[in-house]
């Protein structure tokens, strides 16, 4: 990389780390959107923690996100990852990636919209689905025809994401460019809260 083009990249991740300031960033979407992939270069691009609501929810039960869905349910599912979400959210800077599901809950919306700057990652429905046919992890899609389960989803919840800070358009680049495009957001929403 020639020294200008390293000197780019570096200011912007200097100045998103500037416009964050204290504050976390929380990334919300559809599963497929890169919320878990994506935010992880984030953090490291502005140095802060990263931390994944699933994860930390696995690693809190010692048991997998599947596991959870099949033994409690959904609606016990939600409570955890509400209490979850609200304890990670206490302290910033972090970035925190959300499960799915966890901005069109009530309760960890309000802990969301309180505990920082909020980032939708949306995909639309063959972007989506490509990533997460690959995989059977994840619960809600162990129906008869998981593709149109997905799209349900998206039409029930697109509303409710729309309701984050900010959006940016997950589509299929690399995800080092969308975590760019993420500070970017970071950046501009900075500005733009300055001009107001
Ligand atoms: N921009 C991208 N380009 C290619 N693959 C991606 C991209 N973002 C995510 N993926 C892949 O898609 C799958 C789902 O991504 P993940 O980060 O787990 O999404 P989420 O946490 O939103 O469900 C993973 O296998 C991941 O490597
Ligand atoms: O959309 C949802 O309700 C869910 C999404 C999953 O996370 P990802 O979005 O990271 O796949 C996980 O929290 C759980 O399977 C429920
Ligand atoms: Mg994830």
């Amino acid at each position: 990389m020639s020294e200008q083009l390293l000197t780019v990249a570096d200011s912007l991740k200097d100045r998103a780390r500037a416009a964050l300031g204290s504050r976390n960033l929380i990334l919300v979407g559809l599963m497929g959107a890169g919320k878990s992939s994506v935010g992880r270069i984030v953090a490291s691009q502005l140095a802060i923690p990263f931390i994944d609501s699933d994860l930390e929810i696995e690693r809190v039960s010692r048991m997998t996100i599947a596991e959870l869905f099949a033994a409690y349910g959904e609606q016990e599912f939600r409570a955890l990852e509400a209490r979850v979400v609200k304890r990670l959210l206490k302290s910033g800077p972090r970035v925190v990636s959300t499960g799915g599901g966890a901005f069109i809950n009530d309760r960890t919306r309000k802990h969301i919209k309180k505990g920082g700057l909020s980032v939708w990652l949306k995909a639309d429905l063959d972007v989506l689905w490509e990533r997460v046919n690959k995989r059977d992890t994840r619960p809600l899609l162990k129906t008869e025809n998981p593709k149109q389960t997905l799209e349900g989803l998206m039409n029930a919840r697109y509303p409710i994401y729309a309701q984050a800070d900010l959006t940016v358009l997950s589509r299929d680049v690399r995800k080092e460019i969308m975590a760019d495009e993420v500070l970017k957001a970071v950046i501009e929403a900075q500005k733009e809260s300055a001009a107001s």
